[in-house]
Order: C-alpha cells, then structure tokens, then sequence
C-alpha cells in the first residue's frame, strides 16, 4: 500500500484507463474514471466490465470504495490532484496518431481544481507532452506539473503487467512532478526509470516497434525455412536460447494485430517522415506483416488447387488468445481475402463478437470447432486458442470434406494431426519435404 493516498481521475474507461484505474485504487488511491459513452458508465454502475480482461471485474469488485464512474468531467476534476489521460488515440488517413480526444480533456481541466499534474499514458508522438505543457500553461496551469506516464500492459495480462511491470516509465519537465507520479506507484516494486518528456514518449514507441519488429523479422525466417526445408519452431526456439536474444517474440505466425502494434508502428513511421528521416527499417516491418496473411492465403489456395467454391473454417478470430478483443485481426485480412477468391468461409471463436460489418456478415460463426470444420475442404488455426489443442482431430478429419489443416500459430503438434488424416501446413515448415 502507499504512504499517501491521492485522489486520481482516469480519463477514458477503455482497456487501459479502467486497468489504470482499478490498479490505483488497488495500491490505495481514490480514483474517479471518465468516460463519454453512457452506455461504458453504465455498465460499470452495474457492475459490468465493458469488455473481458483477466482478473479486472474482480479488482474493481474489490475496490469499489476508492473506485467510481462517470460521464461527467466536472465530477471527475473536483477533488482530483491527478488527472490520468488514458483515451484512444486511433490512425488518421497519414498513418498520424489522432490526438483530437487528448485535447478534448485538456481543453476540460479547469484552474479552480486542486490539481498537482497532468498525466499523460495514451500513447502519443514525441513532441505532445511540449504542445499540452503550452496548452496548459496558456490556460493558466502553469503551476500544474505535466508528465508522460506511458503504459507497455498486454491485454490479457494487462492486471498483472500494471501491478508487476518490468519498469514503471515516467517523463517529466521538472523534478518535482517526476518524483510526485512515481510516489503514486509505491507499493510497486518495480524500477522507475525517470527521463524528459520527448524521451519517455519515445519509450513507449520505440519499445512496441521493436516488439513488431522482431515478429517480423522471425516471420521472414520462417518464409525461408518454408522454402529450405529448415522448420521454425526448432530455430526460433534454439535462437531464443541465446540470452542475449531471448525466446520472447519469436513466435512466428500470421502477423501481428491488436489495437497498437498496427497503429503505434504506422504512427512511429509517420512520425520519423514528418521529422525528415525516411525510417526504412519500419517501412519493412509493416509491409511484410501485411504480407504476412496473405501468404498464408496464397499457399492454402496452391494447396487447395483455387479456392473458388472450397469452403474453409477459420479457428478462432481475435487478435491474440485471452482477449475478446477484434481491432486489427489478422482474421479479417483472412476472411476478406478468402470470400475475395471465391471461398465460402466458416469460424470459430470462444470470445470475438465480430460486428456486423464485412467480412464478418459474409461468415457463417459456428459453437464449437467440429462444427465449424464440418464439411470445409481446409482449416486455418488462426488465433492460438488452448481449446484447440484439446480438440478431437480424428473425428474432425473424417468430418471434413478434405481434411487439410493450415497451423497459422504453430499451436499443434505436426505428427499427432498426421496420425489424426490431416494434411498438415503450418508457418515455417515446408508442407512435403523439399527436394
Ligand atoms: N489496449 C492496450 O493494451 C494498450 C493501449 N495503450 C494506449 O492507451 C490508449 C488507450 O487505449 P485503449 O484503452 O485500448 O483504448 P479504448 O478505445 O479501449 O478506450 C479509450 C476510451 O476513452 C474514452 N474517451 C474518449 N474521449 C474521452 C474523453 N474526452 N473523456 C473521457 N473518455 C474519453 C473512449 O470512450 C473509450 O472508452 C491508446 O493511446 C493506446 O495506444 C497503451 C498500452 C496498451
Ligand atoms: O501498446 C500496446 O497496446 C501494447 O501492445 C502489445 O500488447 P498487445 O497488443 O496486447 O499484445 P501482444 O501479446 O504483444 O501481441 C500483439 C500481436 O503480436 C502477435 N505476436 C506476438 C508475439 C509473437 O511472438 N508472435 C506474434 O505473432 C500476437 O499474435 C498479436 O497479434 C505489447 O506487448 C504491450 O507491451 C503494449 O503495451
């Protein structure tokens, strides 16, 4: 628990803001969060948590004394010495961060209110924190501190990363405010690295580029064991041995996806063109993991013959397993590319509600994955759901038209889908051995 407990407002009840706030009320603090949709605050009345992240309806369950809701920014600021911005901060058409909903609760603060610091943990271009200090300062805050506070949660893990984290990030222009926001995380024992604005920015989206990029860069490794014979799960796994390397992010598959990957290395490229320098290293990174999908495509439809008239069943549709969270699936790029060629496509997902937008409107969902492979003349494992390891694949091979497995994670096991009648395919291992 913390020596000093402070009152907090979150804004922006998403995955990040609600982690943030039930976390901070966990460690002690009161904290209010804000958000502008109805219907996010009155779930949260209710009890309901808007979307599913492990552990989190159970912390704000437990704190619901230090911990309250609202749509209104007056309630919110009244007593707040923090203000905590935690809203979207989605692409433009030029790939940019749109920072339209951070000025819009910068543009809400108020000088009556007995605020100590502003606290940026949206992820934003470097350079924002400097253009809100000046905001601030023309609005008459400038006894306020500023700080960029950035977030690195996965979701899925997100409780757990808040209250474990590797290091707690903390950018501020004086020291004062710097040592104020690292006192709120005491109880925390994790290192707090404290820095200027422009670089704790930087952090945040040098750290997810290269998160990306190592996805990428094992990706292609596996492009070229598919094409030497070599098998990836036994390179990334001997490569990862190496400490110097580490096994983290080696997993290779259909491409990354999720509401930041996509967004926050777009907006790092967009950022550096802005700046001057042409970042070609990204450059790469993002064209090979649109890529990435459609390979797998490409190789199911030489497989298959053509694809016009196959039916093929997709398991499992979210960005990643233990989240229910669609933004940026590779899925879509699957199923959009698969009814494109003429397939008729089936999926299964124990969590994603796709919405009623293409392509989803054009795939028929299915209970279980035996139902969505029955009758289909090719499966694709897209997302690494454990279910699907418990799976029973002999009857689903003699329930199949064609019993024809793309491995899109490198989630099975090849010999057991073998002894089961499948063909089995997966991402970076040739499927027939090479010449
Ligand atoms: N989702 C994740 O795992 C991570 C996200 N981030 C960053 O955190 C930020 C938020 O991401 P998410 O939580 O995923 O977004 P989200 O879309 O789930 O939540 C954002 C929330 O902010 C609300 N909002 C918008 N304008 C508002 C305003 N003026 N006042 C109060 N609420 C407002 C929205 O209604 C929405 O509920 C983004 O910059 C993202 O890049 C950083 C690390 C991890
Ligand atoms: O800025 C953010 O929002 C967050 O983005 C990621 O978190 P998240 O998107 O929740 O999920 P990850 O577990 O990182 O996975 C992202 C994507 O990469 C893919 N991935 C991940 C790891 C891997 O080895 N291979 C691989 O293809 C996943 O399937 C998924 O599509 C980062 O891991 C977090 O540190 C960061 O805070």
């Amino acid at each position: 628990m913390i020596d000093i407990p402070r009152n907090i407002a979150v804004f922006g009840a998403g995955y990040i803001g609600l982690v943030t706030g039930a976390c901070f009320a966990q460690l002690g603090h009161r904290v209010v969060v804000r958000d502008i949709q109805p219907e996010r605050i009155r779930m949260l009345h209710s009890g309901e948590v808007p979307f599913f992240e492990p552990g989190l309806g159970d912390l704000i369950a437990q704190n619901k004394e230090r911990l309250s809701f609202t749509l209104d920014a007056r309630e919110a600021l009244r007593d707040a010495e923090a203000v905590y911005v935690c809203v979207d901060t989605p692409p433009t058409a030029s790939g940019d961060a749109d920072l339209s909903r951070i000025w819009s609760v910068v543009d809400a603060l108020e000088a009556t209110s007995p605020l100590v610091a502003v606290v940026v943990k949206s992820t934003v271009p470097v350079g924002t924190g400097a253009r809100v200090r000046a905001a601030l300062d023309e609005a008459g805050l400038g006894h306020v501190g500023y700080a960029s506070n950035p977030e690195f949660t996965a979701e899925g893990r997100a409780v757990e990363d808040f209250l474990h984290p590797d290091r707690v990030v903390i950018g501020a222009s004086d020291e004062a405010t710097a040592h104020w926001v690292r006192d709120l995380y005491d109880g925390i024992g994790a290192p707090v690295e404290i820095m200027d604005v422009a670089s704790a920015e930087m952090v945040k989206l040098a750290s997810n580029a290269l998160l990306a990029t190592k996805i990428t860069f094992i990706n292609e490794i596996a492009a070229v064991c598919e094409a030497t014979g070599a098998d990836i799960r036994r390179v990334s796994r001997a490569v990862g041995m190496d400490h110097r390397l580490g096994p983290h992010f080696l997993h290779a598959g259909l491409g990354y996806g999720g509401s930041c990957f996509p967004k926050d290395t777009r907006a790092l490229r967009a950022m550096a063109s802005n700046s001057g320098y042409p970042f070609q290293l990204l450059n790469a990174v993002i064209e090979v993991n649109e890529l990435q999908p459609r390979r797998a495509v490409q190789r199911l439809k030489e497989e298959l013959g053509g694809l016009r008239g196959r039916r093929v069943a997709l398991l499992g549709l979210t960005f990643k397993p233990g989240t229910d969270d669609m933004r940026e699936a590779p899925s879509a790029v699957i199923a959009s590319r698969l009814l494109a060629e003429g397939a008729e496509v089936t999926g299964w997902d124990p969590m994603g509600r796709p919405g009623p937008v293409e392509p989803w409107t054009s795939v028929t969902r299915h209970a279980s994955p035996l139902e969505a492979v029955t009758g289909a003349d090719a499966a694709i494992v897209v997302t690494e759901w454990p279910e699907l390891r418990a799976a029973d694949w002999p009857t689903a091979a003699r329930r199949m038209r064609r019993p024809l497995l793309f491995d899109g994670r490198n989630l099975l096991d090849p010999a057991t889908l073998s002894q089961a009648g499948f063909t089995y395919m997966s991402v970076g291992r040739a499927t027939r051995p090479t010449a």
